[in-house]
């Protein structure tokens, strides 16, 4: 299928390019730039010298539509819902890997990410992208929400309590550090190396744009309204996100129990692991990869669930989940282009 990929040269875009140009069913045909037009995508990021050539073209975003198969996203909502319109006139296909189509109220969207936009946003064909818990709806949809990063690892790592009822929707306390690369690729005083190296600091306490993304999420699988307590984090390294996330447990349950439920709820998944009782997991162990690793610990002393998920911002938290997503709606494995591991010290 030829590949179209919209800012591809942020930091999302080039993980898109790295995993695509290896990809045996894709090939890339178009990618776009604001700053780099007319410039080969190897001169920009030399790393990608002889897997991809390509010149960086402007915002022709008609033709990448109409000569695509498939369009992937990177850009501001307000271009990604113009983008949105001509996918559904030509009857394409798009993965957003921004905000723009996470969303099932528009009104929340709007009051979060301080929009103006005035679109008929029910008549897109969209569907949230997570992909182990959408699967079914992913593989028909015209239009995938890429889910942000930090939603991932806490939906993915809440998902199965929430929904056997082990634990109460009250009191979920959230605490997640991130790597400097999910910031982007644009250069903002707050993330600059003298800021960021040998620091780590709490943004966006209780107000960050991910917490109403997470409660639309959660309250669905629990089937009743779920609010969180949110705090991220920047942490100095490059890549990945730890979510350790606290919750009451509602009933007596063992740790091997506990175990055995996330075991059984993840079993067809491959990119989910879930870590043995007493095992943490850390960013290095999915640095590269589409994996994302999940762990727990019980407090005993105040009846605490206390579960920890790993995953890499680029990869699962957005163009690996991106591109397993492309893989279920064009029909192939899951995981075909996207089994890579990268072990490193
Ligand atoms: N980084 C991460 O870990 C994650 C990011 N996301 C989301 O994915 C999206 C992309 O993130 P990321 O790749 O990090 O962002 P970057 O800032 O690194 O890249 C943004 C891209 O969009 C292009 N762009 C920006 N504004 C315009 C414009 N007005 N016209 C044309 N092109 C434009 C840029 O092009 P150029 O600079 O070449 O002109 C660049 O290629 C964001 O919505 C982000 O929130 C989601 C999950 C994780
Ligand atoms: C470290 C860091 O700055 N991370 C970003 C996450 C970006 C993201 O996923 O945001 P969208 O929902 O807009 O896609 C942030 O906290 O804003």
């Amino acid at each position: 299928m030829n590949v179209g990929i919209l800012g591809a040269t942020g930091y999302t875009g080039i993980e898109l390019i790295r995993i695509l140009s290896k990809h045996p069913n894709a090939k890339i045909t178009y990618l776009s730039s604001k700053h780099f037009e007319s410039q080969l995508i190897s001169e920009v990021y030399p790393g990608l010298d002889g897997y991809c050539d390509l010149i960086l073209e402007g915002d022709d975003f008609k033709k990448a539509v109409a000569t695509c198969d498939i369009i992937f996203s990177t850009l501001p909502h307000e271009l990604t819902f113009e983008i949105g319109k001509m996918v559904v006139d030509a009857g394409k296909r798009l993965i957003d890997l921004g905000s723009a189509f996470r969303f099932d109220d528009f009104n929340v969207f709007k009051n979060w990410y301080g929009s103006n936009d005035d679109i008929e946003y029910d008549k897109f064909n969209k569907v949230y992208g997570l992909t182990e818990l959408n699967r079914e709806k992913i593989k028909n949809a015209q239009i995938v929400g890429n889910p942000g990063c930090y939603p991932t690892s806490v939906i993915l790592a809440l998902a199965p309590v929430l929904k056997n009822r082990v634990v109460t929707d009250k009191n979920i306390i959230i605490d997640s550090k991130s790597g400097v690369s999910g910031a982007g690729h644009e250069p903002k005083f707050s993330n600059l190396y003298s800021e960021c190296n040998e620091n780590t600091k709490p943004y966006n306490v209780a107000k960050h744009r991910h917490i109403p993304e997470i409660e639309q999420e959660l309250s669905k699988i629990m089937q009743e309204e779920v609010k969180i307590v949110f705090t991220p984090h920047l942490v100095p390294m490059t890549r990945g996100i730890l979510s350790t996330i606290y919750c009451n447990l509602k009933s007596d349950i063992t740790l091997k129990e506990v175990y055995d439920l996330y075991q059984e709820f993840y079993k067809n998944d491959y990119f989910i692991k879930i870590l043995k009782p007493r095992k943490y997991p850390s960013t290095k162990s999915v640095a590269g990869s589409n994996f994302c690793q999940i762990g727990f610990e019980m407090d005993e002393h105040t009846n605490t669930l206390i579960i920890m998920s790993v995953i890499d911002n680029l990869m699962k938290g957005a163009s690996g989940q991106a591109v397993q997503n492309m893989n279920l709606m064009f029909g192939l494995p899951e995981n075909k282009g996207l089994d890579i591991i990268r072990i490193f010290p």
